[in-house]
């Protein structure tokens, strides 16, 4: 992604009490799969390394509540501001601490370029805010957008049709937005009460105070606000969604084990995110550590060893060291790669046995391990695969095929690796479906 050259912060206003949704807690800090929602934005945030301070606007007397959120899921680069009575004034606190330091615990530079996002729309990417702050940096101010649902029409003061606007013409405005600091801020110090107390949109400050027109950029469709209660749950049917669609393929660095996690790389990405790392699990490794707080929920962890335990053992190690919140079910795959001569298929099995009871115990801990044998036979020149679970969810399958069916291009490749992808697929959704 290219480089960003400005200096840039966000603000993220979290002062409202959410009355649309309903409910004695404001939504921002509603629960969605054991984390609150507001810290899916600012985590949303925090991945994108280019932007240096994260500004959180709450009311006062959220702001214990909020401290604890930011130390329970170890955000980082995070302040906590009181908020306004509105959105708007909320939005001018958070920016005033950037002009006037007013930080109490740390000094923060003034950016460049400030982004503003509702904490309340958690699905924000760094593809989007990318394309604001460049868009920010050229024009001022910038705002992502989306075509609207329905008509936006006028009703006159008897309570019928005035006038109705042509749909097309017109567009939602969302967030995030950014601006040159300078802008926005001038725009907040300028505006009047009424602006401050009945305005809902920051673009409009910047264009009636500052004359800046803001540059308009298309928007993806999850960038809604969360804002009545049917959003919470569409929120957490995309959240549950995606943790089924990433997984870290581990091998370590051996030749054969680092070709079998090309093959399941090539044939798994086609259906989900996958990252491919080449370890040792002896070492602490910090890639590793990265995925981990990235919050990959799903391992396949790729070897040839003949304790095929003690390298799972070192991953639960690893994952459990990180201080990661398991919110949900890791689950950790072992393909166990058999490529010796002599070893029959069901010493291979035997091993898988002794996984099965390594699993039983950290199933306790909400680690799933499962367990997958792939079987080379040098003198017969043959592949089999063994499926086995640690539940009993599915997959027990066997299969074999020959050196040579390992070509890409070979079509009982693909299908028999299929196989195998299927059973990968099942394992990492399977947990999330209740
Ligand atoms: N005084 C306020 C009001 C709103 N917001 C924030 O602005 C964002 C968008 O506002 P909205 O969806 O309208 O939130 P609420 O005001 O909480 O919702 P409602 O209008 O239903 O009460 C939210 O993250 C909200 O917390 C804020 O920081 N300070
Ligand atoms: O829509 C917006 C931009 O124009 C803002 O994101 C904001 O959410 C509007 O807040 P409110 O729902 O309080 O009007």
């Amino acid at each position: 992604m290219e480089p960003v050259s400005a200096a840039v912060s966000a603000v993220l206003p979290a002062g409202g009490s959410g009355e649309r949704l309903g409910g004695a807690t404001p939504k921002q800090f509603c629960g969605l799969q054991g984390r609150p929602l507001v810290s899916y934005a600012v985590r949303a945030m925090e991945r994108v390394s280019w932007i240096s301070d994260i500004i959180v606007v709450v009311s006062p007397e959220n702001i214990e509540t909020m401290k604890s959120i930011i130390e329970k899921y170890g955000h980082k680069r995070v302040t906590v501001v009181k908020g306004g009575i509105t959105r708007h004034r909320s939005i001018f606190n958070g920016l005033k601490v950037f002009a006037e330091n007013q930080s109490s615990n740390r000094l923060l530079q003034k950016p460049e370029v400030v982004i503003i996002h509702d904490a309340v729309r958690p699905f924000v990417e760094e593809d989007i805010l990318l394309k604001v702050v460049m868009a920010a940096k050229e024009h001022g101010a910038a705002g992502a957008i989306r075509p609207l649902v329905s008509t936006v029409i006028a009703s006159g003061e008897d309570g019928c049709l005035d006038h109705s606007l042509e749909r097309a013409r017109y567009r939602a405005s969302e967030m995030p937005q950014a601006f040159l600091f300078d802008i926005i801020y001038q725009a907040y110090q300028q505006c009047t009460d009424h602006d401050l107390d009945y305005g809902t949109e920051c673009l409009h400050l910047a264009l009636k105070y500052c004359k800046t027109n803001a540059k308009l950029v298309e928007g993806t469709a999850d960038l809604w606000k969360v804002t009545y209660k049917r959003d919470l749950y569409a929120a957490e049917s995309i959240i549950k969604d995606s943790l089924s669609q990433q997984i870290c393929i581990i091998t370590d660095v051996k030749e054969a084990v680092v070709q079998a996690g090309f093959l399941l790389h090539e044939s798994l990405k086609n259906q989900v995110k996958v990252e491919a790392i080449s370890i040792s699990l002896s070492k602490n490794d910090s890639h590793l550590q990265n995925i981990f707080s990235g919050e990959c929920y799903n391992f396949l962890c790729i070897n040839d060893k003949e304790y095929a335990t003690e390298e799972i053992q070192k991953l639960v190690d690893m994952l459990e060291k990180s201080n990661v919140p398991l919110l949900y079910p890791v689950v950790l795959i072992l393909v166990h790669l058999n490529i010796s001569e002599n070893i029959s298929f069901s010493i291979g099995l035997e091993e898988l046995t002794k996984i099965k009871k390594f699993a039983r115990e950290v199933k306790k801990k909400n680690i799933l391990v499962y367990g997958l044998l792939i079987q080379y036979k040098v003198t017969e020149r043959t592949w089999h695969i063994g499926g086995d679970t640690n539940t009993p969810i599915k997959a027990n399958f066997c299969l074999s095929w020959r050196q040579k069916d390992l070509s890409l291009q070979h079509p009982l490749y693909s299908q028999k690796l299929s196989k195998v992808n299927n059973f990968v697929w099942e394992m990492c959704s399977a947990n999330r479906k209740t």
